[in-house]
């Protein structure tokens, strides 16, 4: 049955926990990351790394009443490695910075904790309780790069409510995607669902189901489609459907019937960023779901995103993700 899968998060936690992953957590100083990343280090999950100002790390712990004595804190402006990570990261960006703006962007909490992960001191990294996606993805995109075979890095949301688990995408990279790139998107996110334990029957989204409205929108979702079902016939997709036709039996059979995929689909791809960032936040708003990611796929490295609007189960749930995803290969 749709949307009926294991306990996820427990296969997740049991995956992570046997080869107990380093993840570093550049937002050290939010709440919500020191208390999920002491939670994660104290259960025995992960070794987490805290960077930040140690000091105030520290009286915040104090405060909350969090024990964090496992807990390994870093100042990256302290680090005794400081002058070695910024010559490999001159390495890297030589091209387009200077070694003093690399220096620069070493102190930045984000671009050190995705340094860490580069240089395997971490094996992945959760950030972005504190700071926008694009500047929690930037680093990952000009350090780490895309995964061997993949050429965009995009993002996808696990919706969660009961049993029912959901996979949207992409709701928080890519802007604009063409066919191409959506074909791309789909392909990534069938791979996470299959991660989760969720067979995919992928549906590219739109305004029409089947030819029912014209336009430009639409010829690149049904190109997508067309694409995606070329490469990978193996995989369950179709496409162009509307949410209803997507996702309810009754409308499926009604809106594109002799579809495999409609009225059962468990992997939503939306058309553009607008719809699909506007859409898992109704999910999670107004239907209750909640929204673990961005989980960020094609990366050649485990990184993952939160939203601003996070709370400390949300960081502790990706954090477990990221682990995971740091026991496959293919990430
Ligand atoms: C992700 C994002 C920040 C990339 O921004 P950008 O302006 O292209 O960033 P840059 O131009 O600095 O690119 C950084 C590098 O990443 C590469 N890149 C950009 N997008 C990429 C993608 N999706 N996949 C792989 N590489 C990508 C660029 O080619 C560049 O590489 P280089 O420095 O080696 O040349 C941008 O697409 C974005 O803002 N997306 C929307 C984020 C958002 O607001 N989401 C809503 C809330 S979640
Ligand atoms: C994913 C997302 O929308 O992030 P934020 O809420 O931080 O903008």
């Amino acid at each position: 049955m749709r949307g009926t899968v294991m306990k996820v998060f427990d296969v997740l936690k049991k995956t992570a926990m046997k080869e107990k992953k380093t993840i570093v957590f550049p937002e050290g100083e939010d709440k919500r990351i020191l208390e999920a990343a002491t939670r994660l280090e104290n259960e025995g999950v992960v070794s987490a790394i805290l960077l930040g100002n140690i000091d105030n790390i520290k009286t915040l712990a104090e405060k909350m009443d969090l024990d964090i004595s496992k807990v390994k804190l870093i100042d990256p402006k302290a680090y005794p490695d400081f002058e070695r990570l910024a010559e490999d990261l001159y390495k890297i960006r030589k091209d387009k910075n200077t070694f003093e703006q690399v220096k620069e962007m070493l102190c930045q909490e984000t671009f050190f904790g995705t340094m860490l992960v580069y240089e395997k001191i971490a094996d992945g990294m959760v950030s972005g309780a504190a700071h926008s996606t694009a500047d929690t993805v930037r680093p990952a995109l000009q350090i780490v790069k895309t995964a061997k075979g993949m050429h965009r890095v995009s993002s996808s949301f696990i919706m969660e409510r009961g049993d029912e688990k959901y996979i949207f995408a992409d709701c928080a990279i890519n802007i604009d995607p063409d066919a191409e790139t959506l074909t791309e998107i789909a392909y990534q996110s069938a791979q996470t669902a299959k991660a989760v334990g969720i067979d995919p029957k992928i549906a590219f989204l739109s305004f029409s189901t089947k030819g029912s409205a014209k336009g430009e929108m639409i010829d690149k979702v049904v190109e997508a489609t067309k694409l995606f079902n070329k490469k990978y016939p193996e995989i369950p997709a179709d496409g162009e459907l509307q949410f209803d036709a997507a996702f309810v039996p009754s409308i499926g059979e009604a809106k594109a019937p002799g579809s495999k995929v409609a009225g059962h689909a468990n992997v939503f791809i939306f058309p553009e960023l607008q719809s699909g960032n506007i859409g898992y936040k109704i999910a999670q708003r107004l239907g209750n779901f909640s929204a673990v990611g961005p989980i960020l796929q094609g990366l050649a490295e485990p990184i993952n995103d939160l939203s601003r609007g996070c709370s400390t189960q949300d960081v502790y749930d990706l954090a477990i993700v990221t682990a995971a995803q740091a026991t496959r290969d293919d990430k």
